[in-house]
């Protein structure tokens, strides 16, 4: 839509406009203002203006990119000779948004009060519903008042015929609660038995909007390259969609949970573990967390087994990043695992870190994330395996994460693209070559867990850590995870190409 607004030629994509108004509409609320009083005497000259202009002006606000993945809404005034043009601009634009079907229109909101930085209320109200507001999106906005809330809601009581939308106010934890809360409802509609690991699960078709306000937020980075809530907003409001794997984890034939960023067993299940206790500290939770168990250096036993994803959907260490509109994010790119079972490879050993990312698990910690070249709709996951090695080693191991280095490009570490993939500790106190699968006596295993960690001095490591499952303390150590492509859709684009922000970007005020 390219229009001249003093002088200046503006060029507005159509499905980037937020709103649109005509100015006597903004003369008209100072005018009700005046009326009610609230207004302290600058009515004359708004009046003298409002004569010579009314009606013949009308503001579009519009996506305004800026550095870093940040979207601004930017307004902008175009004047006209007469009123009746006027009318005809608004309303073909109100009529053109009214026709994008992709946009919402009411959004259920669910705000965390307690995760991240505690921000989550404030940043909902300040940032994100004005903008709602002007983009005439109805919400409707639960606080929550206790952990799975929202999930809970989600399952039994929303009425969710009546949104075009789900959005949190908060981090991956709580993003996680609405995932569970949607695929549960859409299973359960469709009469799928989620604790069995080899059933198709139904993709849910409400999507899922991220305002972040959380700790690590990494689900909101490595799907719009920032973590930003008007950012976030403003994808919302132009109605975007990123279809996004999920991983199902089962223990024998019980569903444990889903996972969308990271599985880690290990050094991630041991810093989640720790970080819990300082839950207080907020996001710095983490790096203290971090900093005590690579001190603290266990490593842990046990098999892994898994089905490689197979041809046609790259490899980890591949230097192309999943981007917007990346080709291989397809639902073409699906492969019947089913077909592949006789592929199952098996790597028994000792291991610092076992982790799984569904997607890159960027996030401000590590811009490029755990495996840079995974990606968020493929079907698979990538996992990384961490032998256990010195303390140096896995020092550079992990530095690697922040810089341009390849993390992977270390003797100790490997990676594979994987559809699916089981997990077996191996018990500490066993003296024989035996493998004990624990699974069998898991309050048994618990026990021996907890004296090892306890009791150094018996002078074996702790036998098992936890898995960390996008933040949440798995029950069990011996999990089956299936990766399910495509199962939920985010209000989000993926990450764009930087050259888009590099060229348009204007000196956007924070
Ligand atoms: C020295 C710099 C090393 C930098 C290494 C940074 C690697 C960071 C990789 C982050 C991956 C995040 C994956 C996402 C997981 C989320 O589903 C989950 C829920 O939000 N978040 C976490 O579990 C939160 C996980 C947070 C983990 C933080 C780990 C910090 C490690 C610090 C190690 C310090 C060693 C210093 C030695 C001098
Ligand atoms: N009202 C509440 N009271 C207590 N806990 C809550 C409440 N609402 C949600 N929760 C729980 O708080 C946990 C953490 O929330 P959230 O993910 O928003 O923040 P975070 O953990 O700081 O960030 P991140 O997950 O990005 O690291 C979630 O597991 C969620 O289930
Ligand atoms: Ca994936």
């Amino acid at each position: 839509m390219p229009v001249f607004a003093s002088g200046v030629c503006h060029s507005v994509c159509v499905s980037e406009i937020v709103a649109v108004r005509e100015e006597e509409e903004e003369e008209t609320k100072k005018e009700e203002e005046e009326k009610s009083g609230r207004d302290n005497g600058s009515w004359k000259k708004i009046r003298e203006r409002q004569d010579k202009d009314r009606g013949l002006s009308f503001t579009v606000s519009y996506v305004e990119r800026c550095r870093q993945h940040r979207w601004r809404c930017a307004h902008v005034t175009f004047t006209c000779p007469q009123v009746a043009l006027c009318h005809r601009w608004v309303n073909t634009i109100r009529e053109q948004l009214a026709a994008i079907s992709s946009r919402p229109t009411q959004l259920l909101v669910y705000i965390n009060p307690y995760g991240g930085k505690r921000q989550a209320k404030r940043v909902y109200k300040q940032k994100v519903a004005p903008l709602f507001a002007l983009a005439g999106i109805g919400t409707h906005v639960i606080v929550t008042e206790y952990a799975n809330h929202a999930r809970d809601h989600l399952r039994e009581e929303a009425e969710l015929k009546k949104y075009d939308g789900v959005v949190c106010v908060g981090g991956d934890g709580m993003f996680s609660e609405l995932v569970h809360g949607l695929v549960w409802r859409t299973q359960k509609d469709g009469g799928v038995d989620v604790n069995r690991p080899e059933q198709t699960l139904i993709a849910c078709s409400l999507r899922i909007g991220i305002i972040p306000a959380g700790s690590t937020d990494c689900i909101c980075f490595a799907t719009v390259g920032t973590n930003d809530p008007v950012t976030s907003a403003l994808h919302i409001i132009v109605g975007d969609s990123q279809p996004m794997d999920v991983s199902s984890v089962h223990h024998d034939d019980t569903f444990l949970r889903y996972s969308v960023s990271l599985l880690g067993y290990g050094f991630y299940g041991d810093v989640l573990t720790d970080s819990e206790r300082k839950r207080w500290m907020g996001p710095a939770r983490y790096d203290l967390a971090g900093l005590k168990m690579f001190l603290t250096h266990h490593h842990y036993e046990g098999t892994v087994t898994y089905l490689p994803a197979g041809a046609g959907v790259g490899e980890p260490r591949d230097a192309s990043r999943c981007r917007s509109g990346a080709s291989v994010d397809q639902a073409d790119s699906k492969e019947d695992s089913e077909n592949a079972d006789a592929g199952w490879r098996t790597i028994r050993g000792k291991f610092l870190a076992i982790n799984a990312a569904s997607m890159s698990c960027a996030c401000p910690r590590s811009p490029k994330g755990l495996s840079p070249a995974a990606h968020l709709a493929d079907g698979t996951a990538d996992l990384i395996l961490v032998r256990k090695c010195s303390r140096v080693n896995f020092l550079r191991h992990l530095l690697r994460h922040a810089s341009k280095d390849d993390q992977f490009d270390l003797s100790f570490v490997e990676v594979h693209r994987v559809r699916r993939f089981r997990f077996t500790p191996r018990h500490c106190h066993s003296d024989s070559d035996s493998d004990l699968e624990l699974d069998l006596l898991d309050g048994k295993r618990q026990i021996f867990g907890q004296i090892c960690r306890d009791h150094p001095a018996c002078g074996c490591a702790p036998a098992f850590s936890s898995w960390n499952c996008d933040g949440e303390i798995l029950p069990h150590t011996a999990i089956d995870v299936r990766v399910h492509c495509q199962l939920i859709q985010l209000f989000a684009r993926g990450i764009e190409e930087a050259a888009m922000f590099d060229e348009l970007a204007p000196a956007c005020s924070a």
